[in-house]
């Protein structure tokens, strides 16, 4: 297939991809129900921690800076906190305690009753996004996980779930992206009083 046969179809696939997401009722039900969950621990003070492994650290990272700096418009910081960018953390911890306890150890020691954990895993079972997701739900942290379509181990462990309606992890990552910046635009509104973009 010619290089660019093959980047129309990546494309394509992309726009069926976010056309499913785009009409899928529950879907964006459940992205609402996960931008009111963390417009509320904002007003009561809590905060929000960020993890995934690959590609879904880099939307870690990505999406606590729209809550920090600013996604639409000048505001007041949010507090986000990307548990993938200290490699002091990732690596003491992965050398003493196991790459498993990557994210439960921050999830522990940053973690409060009231905040949000987004947990993102496309394939919904890596094992050091489940412990931090079981870390969180001990602690009282409210669990929200990012995934793709079919079984998800991490479903068990979440007060919300955010399913892409796909199988294929960079389409997944790509709704993903979608939706944060769409929670992050009604978290925006929600607070600020939604001035014009
Ligand atoms: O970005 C990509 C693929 O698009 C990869 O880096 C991908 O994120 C990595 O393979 C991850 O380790 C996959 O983990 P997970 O999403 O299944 O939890
Ligand atoms: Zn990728």
């Amino acid at each position: 297939m010619r290089a660019a046969d093959s980047i129309a179809a990546h494309f394509d696939r992309s726009r069926e991809a976010m056309e499913r997401a785009a009409t899928d009722a529950e879907l964006l039900d459940s992205i609402a129900e996960i931008a009111e969950a963390i417009t509320r621990a904002f007003r009561s003070g809590g905060k929000l921690l960020i993890a995934g492994n690959g590609g879904s650290a880099a939307d870690a990272q990505h999406i606590a800076a729209e809550f920090l700096s600013r996604m639409n418009y000048d505001r007041d910081p949010l507090p986000a906190i990307a548990l993938t960018t200290d490699t002091s953390v990732l690596t003491a911890v992965g050398n003493d305690y196991g790459f498993d306890l990557a994210f439960e150890r921050q999830v522990r020691g940053l973690g409060r009753a009231g905040d949000v954990l987004i947990a993102i895993s496309t394939s919904g079972r890596s094992p050091n996004v489940m412990t931090a997701l079981a870390a969180a739900k001990r602690l009282g942290v409210v669990t929200v996980g990012f995934t793709g379509e079919g079984p998800r181990d991490m479903a068990a462990l979440c007060d919300h779930v955010l399913a892409a309606p796909s199988s294929s992890t960079p389409l997944i990552q790509q709704i993903h992206i979608v939706a944060a910046h769409a929670i992050c635009t009604v978290v925006e509104d929600a607070l600020f009083g939604g001035k014009p973009r």
